[in-house]
């Protein structure tokens, strides 16, 4: 931590569905970590990428041993937390709900909506209370740079959009997928809640790269979402999708700090039990997510 409290910046980056690792680190290892919350997704690939710590974890684990309702995000999040980790991207494949955002076109979410039902969607409960607000769920400051470098690098790109996180593993039926274009979402997938919501929990600045690789199941051209078409459209962008995260990497040091939204202090505002009704158990679990504003309760 710096004289003023800040946190010296680290890039965590979160792979998805055909991105298990990222290339170009410097001294680059695996490394365990353990958390309060049992085992992150995999070891997570630890380095420097131009001269900025970076830490690389695939979501699903190498070779995509986990479904999306097995991946155990509280874990994830509070492990990159520990590693130091400042700033989230996570890099998901989704299917289109727009006719406009065809496959290989990177969209910069900024809304979700959440109809996951069967994972951890907290580091806080009883013993410890929290509401946090994800009205802004994605950090401006991350996306605005995630932007500005995909147009230097003359990616497909689009700005804005609203992903809507379903359960899994079975893709929509067609039904499904028409309602959630009637509620005006643009992508479709089943892995970004909870991790912005833990994110934004863990004060951790997080934006998603959305990957389009399929129109799921609602576009009468185009035949019904199979895996096969989404590893194969895939495969065609992870290169694109490694030297963007490279690109990053190299201006992320230009930036103005602390977030101006206000991502690394949300729990300054959020907790609402009162220090005597605190759970020490709880407390203990929370000292990477929350140890900035428990201080007063662990000594
Ligand atoms: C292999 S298609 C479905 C799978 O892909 C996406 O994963 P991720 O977000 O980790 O790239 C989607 O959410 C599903 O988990
Ligand atoms: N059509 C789709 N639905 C859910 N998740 C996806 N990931 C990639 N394509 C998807």
């Amino acid at each position: 931590m710096s004289d003023d409290g800040q946190r010296p910046p680290m890039l965590g980056v979160i792979g998805g569905s055909g991105v298990y690792d990222i290339t170009g680190l410097e001294q680059a290892r695996w490394e365990q970590v353990e958390t309060p919350f049992g085992d992150p997704s995999d070891h997570i690939l630890v380095g420097e990428l131009e001269g900025l710590p970076v830490a690389f974890l695939p979501r699903h684990g190498r070779g995509h041993p986990l479904p999306p309702s097995g991946v155990n995000y509280r874990a994830n999040i509070d492990a990159l937390k520990r590693l130091g980790v400042t700033d989230v991207l996570s890099l998901s494949a989704v299917g289109s709900l727009r006719e406009e955002l065809a496959p290989g076109t990177f969209v910069l979410v900024d809304q979700f909506i959440d109809r996951t039902i069967e994972r951890d969607k907290s580091f806080f409960g009883p013993g410890l209370v929290a509401h946090v607000s994800m009205a802004e769920p994605v950090c401006n400051r991350l996306a605005d740079l995630v932007e500005r470098v995909a147009v230097e690098e003359e990616l497909p790109v689009r700005r804005g959009g609203t992903y809507l996180a379903m359960e899994g593993p079975q893709f929509s039926s067609r039904a499904e997928s028409e309602m959630y274009r009637a509620w005006g979402c643009d992508v479709v997938g089943m892995t970004n809640m909870p991790e912005a919501k833990l994110a934004r929990e863990a004060e951790l600045c997080y934006a998603t790269v959305a990957m389009v690789t399929d129109f799921d199941c609602w576009h009468p051209d185009h035949g019904n979402v199979e895996v096969a078409d989404v590893i194969r459209v895939l495969q065609a962008n992870a290169s694109k999708a490694r030297s963007l995260v490279e690109a990053v990497a190299e201006s992320f040091g230009h930036r103005p700090d602390p977030c101006p939204q206000g991502c690394d202090r949300v729990l300054d505002t959020a907790l609402i039990t009162m220090p005597q009704a605190r759970d020490p158990e709880r407390l203990r679990c929370l000292d990477a997510v929350a140890g900035r504003v428990l201080t007063n309760d662990t000594e």
